[in-house]
């Protein structure tokens, strides 16, 4: 995966940092929106002195983004630019989870980790770049998706999946001779 949230990010200056995502949601008010106020509490997030000074603006993000709309990406989630979050509602990311760049996100979707039997967790999954997620997905455990790969609605993806595909169904399956739909994400 070529997204490293410590290289990438910290690049950035503090503006450019905020309206990452902003041109990639062109059309999509409620996208800027969450993604701007997403951006604004990972900035505060970074240090000690800002959480003191607007911790405030953590409990309005909390309460207004993840309570109210139901989106739930945890200001600790490591999210490459270009992020796209389409119907926001019922979208769950755990703050463990990596998502690359360009990725897109839909209604309903879940990215988190799977309680193993002796109860303990297993790490989240790492989604790579240009990553197209359907609606009412569910990426669990300790699982990497590629670049450049589209997941059907309603898939649950529990195993890899490699970059350059297309994987739908429960458990999600790869499909063949699909590279070409991929090659339209590459565009977006
Ligand atoms: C409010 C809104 O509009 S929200 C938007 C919601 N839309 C989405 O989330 C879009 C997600 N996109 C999809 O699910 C698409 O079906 C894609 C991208 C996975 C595949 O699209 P296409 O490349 O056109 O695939 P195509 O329709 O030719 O199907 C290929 C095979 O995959 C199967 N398939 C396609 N999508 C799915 C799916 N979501 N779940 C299970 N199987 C699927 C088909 O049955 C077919 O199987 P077969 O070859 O055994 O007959």
């Amino acid at each position: 995966m070529k997204f490293n949230s410590k290289t990438t990010q910290h690049k950035m200056n503090f503006f450019a940092y905020l309206f990452q995502d902003w041109s990639a949601n062109q059309g999509n008010i409620k996208g800027r929106l969450v993604l701007f106020l997403f951006r604004s509490v990972q900035i505060v997030n970074r240090h000690m002195l800002l959480k003191i000074l607007f911790c405030w603006h953590l409990v309005f993000y909390r309460l207004f983004v993840e309570w109210n709309l139901g989106i739930e990406l945890p200001r600790k989630l490591t999210a490459g630019k270009g992020l796209i979050i389409y119907h926001g509602q019922a979208l769950v990311v755990n703050q463990g989870a990596i998502i690359g760049e360009n990725c897109v996100l839909r209604n309903s979707v879940t990215i988190g980790h799977k309680k193993l039997a002796d109860g303990t967790f297993t790490k989240c999954p790492r989604l790579g770049n240009n990553v197209d997620v359907g609606a009412n997905v569910c990426i669990i455990g300790d699982v990497t998706i590629g670049n450049n790969v589209i997941i059907g609605a309603g898939a649950v993806v529990i195993k890899d999946i490699p970059d350059n595909s297309i994987a739908v169904g429960n458990p999600a399956r790869v499909l063949d001779n699909k590279t070409e739909a991929v090659t339209r994400i590459e565009n977006i």
